[in-house]
Order: structure tokens, then C-alpha cells, then sequence
């Protein structure tokens, strides 16, 4: 049986390491990315094309040339902050894209498919920690064009026999251990990279007065007033892919499932700086702002369900293993200024 992968997204943080972790498993591995947010050499395994999830015919040909027994699909755009400012951009290519992507897998009879999904289908959420039963809510175009694209999952299980299950991340933190395959974004938006960009700043002998971090509100209904979420290991989010994935392969008329991904355990925003500043040893600062529109206050899993399901479990689950593991990249690709 054929054992090849394809990875949309390939070039991106996540999908880089999950093409990583599928080689180092034995699995040969295509990358389809646009490269729009990737970076080609983040590609250290496998073939990669380069193409959109749009252009039908391309897909067709990767398709055709081969055997493809999954789809794991990471890409898409994925920053909160500007779906709420660009919702037209997050649907075409989140919703628009994806509905291109597996319509040229049935066309290929390819009906396995895990999926990216986020914590951000379920908006301000009705309980903590959330469950797979949370209603889900979004509050930003992000969040809802993921949902859209489960609901898909589910129709198109019931009418054509698809099988797929929807990953719904919590917030990806960390790198490859020893430092080799990192995070890059241009720009970046995420709270962990900037949090050590401004570590590293400070390092390099920057003023500390001169912060360019940021914490996006602090009055919250939450401990200390800043957001709360639940940091997940990303070597940690790809083990449960291939988890889905031999789940998939062991019951393949389950239909469409969807499983929490976290570590069960929330921290705020100012913890998140805090551990920060143990980890690198650098005293940097910050400046409080307003809250960033789309964000809601707390976000923490019950992810108990992958663990019983799929017989997963995170092996990075302290906070402080991800920062060193970030750390550890960050102080060796330092980002140009
Ligand atoms: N980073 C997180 O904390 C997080 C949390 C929950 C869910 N997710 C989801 O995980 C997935 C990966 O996230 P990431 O942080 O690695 O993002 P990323 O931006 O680093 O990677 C996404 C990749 O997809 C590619 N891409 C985007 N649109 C494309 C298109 N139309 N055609 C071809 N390629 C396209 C980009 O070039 C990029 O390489 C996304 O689906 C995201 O929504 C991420
Ligand atoms: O400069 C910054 C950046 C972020 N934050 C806060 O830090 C938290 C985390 O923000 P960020 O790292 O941008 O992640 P999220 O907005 O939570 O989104 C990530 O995590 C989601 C799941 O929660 C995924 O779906 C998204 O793809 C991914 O970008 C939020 O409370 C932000 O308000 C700041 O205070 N200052």
C-alpha cells in the first residue's frame, strides 16, 4: 500500500514540521504550498510543488502523478487579527480553497483528510475547560471560515463517504528541539516569537525602555487581566495528525470526527512573558494596549478526548519546553530588522 502524504501548507511553521515527522516515520511526503506565508526551505523532506489551492488543474496533475493515500491540510490564512479587517481574503482561500482541494481528491477517489481546525470555532466559549460539546460561536471571520469548512466535512460524509478528522488546535508554541526547523512569519503576529524577538533585543543590548512588545489588554475577566491560552508543543499537534491519520486507516466508516488538541492547562498573557524571561534569562519589558479586536478572553482545552480516541498525548506539555525549544531557534535565526 502506498504510503504518501500530501501536505498542503508544507512550507508553513506547522506543516513543515508535520513533513519532518512524517519522513522521519517512513511516509513519503508532497508538499503543495503556495509559498505566499512559507518559506521553501522550511521544505526538508519530500517533494514540494508549488501551487494554490485554487488552481484545479495543478492539483489535478499532483493528483494524477501520485498515489496519494491522505491529505493532511494546513494550508490556509490563519492570523485572528486580520480576518476581522480582510474576512473576503479568509473565506476565498480558507473556505474556497479547501472546497477546490477536496473536490479534486474525490475526483481522484482520495477520501482521507485531517484537517486544521482551531479553538477559534468556538468563540467566547459557554464553559471551561472546552470539550468537543462547547457550542461553537466564532467571533472572527478566522474562526468561522474554519467552521465552515468542518461543516463541509460532516455533509460530505454523509453524501460521499468521506472520511476526515478535524484537529482543532489550540495555540501552536515551540520548534524541533535542537533548533533546526523554526517559526517564520512575515510578519509576525504571534505572542511567543515576539515576546523572544524583544528577549533577543534586549540581549543584543537594546534599551529596555524601548519595548516594541505589546500586551493587547489587561482587563479581562481573567486572573491578571490578559488573555488566557492553552500552549501546544508543535511536534506535539503532529503527533496526533498521524495518530488521525492510522485512525482513519483502522476505521474508515467513522465519517467526520473532530478532537481538541491542547494541554489541558491555560496561561496568561503576562505568565507567558513571565516564563519568558526564566527561560532566556533576559529582563525585557512591555507596554499594556488596547485589546486586539477578535480576541476572546480565555481559551484552555479539555483535549481528553484525543487522548482516549486516538491514543495521543503531549510530550511537551510544560510551557517552558516550547519556549526553550523557540528560544533555541530564534537565537540562531535572530529576525532581520
Ligand atoms: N499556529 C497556530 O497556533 C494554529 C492554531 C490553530 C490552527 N492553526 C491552523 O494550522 C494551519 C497551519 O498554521 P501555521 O501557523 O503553520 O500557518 P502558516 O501561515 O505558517 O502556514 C500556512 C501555509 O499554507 C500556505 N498557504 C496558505 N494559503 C494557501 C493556498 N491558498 N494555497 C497553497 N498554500 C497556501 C502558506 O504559504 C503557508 O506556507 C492553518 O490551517 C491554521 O489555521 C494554527
Ligand atoms: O503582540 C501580541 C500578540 C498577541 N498577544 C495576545 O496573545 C494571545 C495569543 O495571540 P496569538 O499568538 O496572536 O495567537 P491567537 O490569536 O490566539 O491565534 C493563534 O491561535 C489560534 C488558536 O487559539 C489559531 O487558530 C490561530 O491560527 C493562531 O494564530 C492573544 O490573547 C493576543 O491578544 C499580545 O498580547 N500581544
Amino acid at each position: 500500500m502506498s504510503k504518501t502524504i500530501l501536505v498542503t501548507g508544507g512550507a508553513g511553521y506547522i506543516g513543515s514540521h508535520m513533513v519532518r515527522m512524517l519522513d522521519q516515520r517512513g511516509f513519503d511526503v508532497v508538499v503543495y504550498d503556495n509559498l505566499e506565508r512559507g518559506n521553501r526551505d522550511a521544505v526538508t523532506a519530500g517533494v514540494l510543488i508549488e501551487g494554490d489551492l485554487h488552481d484545479t488543474d495543478r492539483l489535478n496533475s499532483v493528483f494524477e502523478s501520485h498515489d496519494i493515500e491522505a491529505v493532511m491540510h494546513f494550508a490556509a490564512l490563519a492570523y485572528v487579527g486580520e480576518s476581522v479587517h480582510e474576512p473576503a481574503l479568509y473565506y476565498r482561500n480558507n473556505v474556497t480553497g479547501t472546497q477546490c482541494l477536496l473536490d479534486t481528491m474525490r475526483a481522484h477517489q482520495v477520501n482521507k483528510l485531517v484537517f486544521s481546525s482551531t479553538c477559534a470555532t468556538y468563540g467566547v466559549p459557554e464553559n471551561l475547560p472546552i470539550t468537543e460539546a462547547t457550542p461553537q460561536n466564532p467571533i472572527n471571520p478566522y474562526g468561522q471560515s474554519k467552521l465552515m469548512v468542518e461543516q463541509i466535512l460532516k455533509d460530505y460524509s454523509v453524501a460521499y463517504g468521506f472520511r476526515s478528522v478535524a484537529l482543532r488546535y489550540f495555540n501552536a508554541a515551540g520548534c524541533a528541539e535542537d533548533g533546526s526547523l523554526g517559526e517564520r512569519h512575515d510578519p509576525e503576529t504571534h505572542l511567543l516569537p515576539l515576546i523572544l524577538f524583544e528577549a533577543l533585543r534586549v540581549q543584543s543590548g537594546g534599551n529596555p525602555t524601548d519595548t516594541a512588545l505589546k500586551v493587547f489588554g489587561n482587563d479581562f475577566d481573567t486572573r491578571d487581566g490578559t488573555c488566557v491560552r492553552d500552549y501546544i508543543h508543535v511536534n506535539d499537534l503532529c503527533s496526533a495528525h498521524i495518530a488521525a491519520f492510522e485512525r482513519m486507516l483502522k476505521t474508515p466508516d467513522l465519517g467526520a470526527e473532530q478532537f481538541n488538541l491542547g494541554v489541558n492547562r491555560g496561561y496568561t498573557v503576562l505568565e507567558i512573558i513571565d516564563a519568558c524571561r526564566e527561560v532566556t534569562g533576559v529582563d525585557f519589558s512591555y507596554n499594556s494596549v488596547a485589546r486586539r479586536a477578535g480576541d476572546p478572553p480565555e481559551l484552555v482545552a479539555d483535549a481528553s478526548r484525543a487522548m482516549s480516541e486516538l491514543q495521543w498525548s503531549p510530550v511537551h506539555a510544560d510551557v517552558k519546553e516550547s519556549i526553550q525549544h523557540a528560544w533555541n531557534w530564534f537565537s540562531a535565526h535572530p529576525p532581520a530588522n
